[in-house]
């Protein structure tokens, strides 16, 4: 009989009806209520992608590719599944204990979002290991810390991106750019060493070379509401930025640190820079997510037994 070991697929989590929303939010928030102005403007985003995220339904499907791809490459060790999520049900720390109340005695685990922050992969695989040892520490888990540069991950995006260029005309190529993007998060991070912003830049850099496109930018998407600085420049800002001073007249927007066609990506590319591009006159586009895409979950597979070999 084979060992069974854990595969504990992390992620943001998504309300799933209306109501969760502002319980959601309040977990984003650390436990603080969010204003009712903060509450409806987010319901009112959740509505303009119509109603609820399909990112449930769809991280639910990537994490069981995931563990059906791990089982059929390797043959020691079967992997049982287990989602755990960072703002809403089933937690990080009810996908743990179920772990342990399985018996289960060690595990990978690996969160659906590539770069590496302090505040996001960090809090993740720090929730899922305390978790594990406060409840006696007969568990151990093996995280995957960052996959911003798997090979396929940019090959992925590479191909989604030139097959939006294949719709454009010769003269059309000449005036477009790629903006690749990821979450803001505040500025003060890079105080800390954190690697977040130079892992874009290197996924952006891999994008490049892999295409080899002449233009293509960085920029940063759905900043929070504080007062605090959040990294910049905002892709709403950058396009009209390229816009006058580069003379781009279309944008293919790849929002390469989401992994799911989720309210970030519906809402704030879909809808925000698409309105942007509108009123300048621009061309909008914006490839499909990896969501199950083969050769976006063999770059995960690939970024677990990097990690294991180590
Ligand atoms: C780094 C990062 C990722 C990527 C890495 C990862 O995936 O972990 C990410 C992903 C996501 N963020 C998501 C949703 C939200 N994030 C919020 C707010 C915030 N995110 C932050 C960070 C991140 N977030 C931060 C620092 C805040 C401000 C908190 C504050 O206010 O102090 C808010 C509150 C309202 C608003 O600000 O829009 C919402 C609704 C969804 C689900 C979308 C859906 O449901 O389809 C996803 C995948
Ligand atoms: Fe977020």
């Amino acid at each position: 009989m084979k060992p069974v070991h854990g595969l504990l697929v992390m992620a943001y989590g998504t309300p799933y009806k209306e109501e969760d929303i502002e319980r959601y939010y309040t977990h984003i928030r650390h436990g603080r209520r969010p204003s009712q102005e903060h509450i409806d403007d987010l319901k009112a985003r959740y509505k303009a992608i119509g109603g609820i995220s399909p990112l449930a339904e769809m991280t639910k499907k990537q994490a069981e590719a995931l563990v059906n791809r791990l089982n059929e490459v390797q043959d020691e060790v079967e992997y049982k599944l287990y989602i755990g999520l960072k703002h809403i049900e089933p937690f990080i720390e009810d996908a743990v204990e179920q772990m342990v109340k399985d018996g289960i005695q060690e595990a990978v685990s690996i969160v659906l979002a590539p770069h590496f922050s302090t505040f996001s992969i960090q809090s993740y695989n720090g929730r899922a290991k305390e978790t594990a040892d406060k409840l006696g520490g007969t568990l151990k888990i093996n995280s995957v810390e960052a996959w911003y540069d798997e090979p396929k991950f940019i090959e992925y995006w590479a191909q989604a991106i030139l097959k939006e260029f294949e719709k454009m005309s010769e003269e059309e190529k000449e005036k477009a750019c790629v903006i690749v993007s990821n979450h803001s998060l505040p500025e003060k991070i890079k105080q800390v060493g954190d690697p977040y912003e130079q892992q874009l830049f290197e996924t952006a850099r891999l994008i490049q070379e892999k295409t080899g496109l002449p233009n293509v930018e960085v920029g940063w998407q759905s900043a929070g509401q504080t007062p605090e600085p959040w990294l910049g420049p905002d892709v709403q800002d950058l396009t009209r930025e390229l816009y006058e001073k580069k003379g781009y007249r279309s944008f293919v927007y790849a929002p390469v640190g989401f992994v799911t066609e989720h309210l970030e990506v519906l809402y704030d590319n879909d809808i925000e820079c698409k309105n942007v591009c509108d009123e300048l006159g621009a061309n909008y586009y914006r490839p499909p997510m990896p969501n199950t895409h083969p050769l976006f979950i063999d770059a995960m597979i690939d970024a677990i037994f990097k990690m294991l070999e180590k």
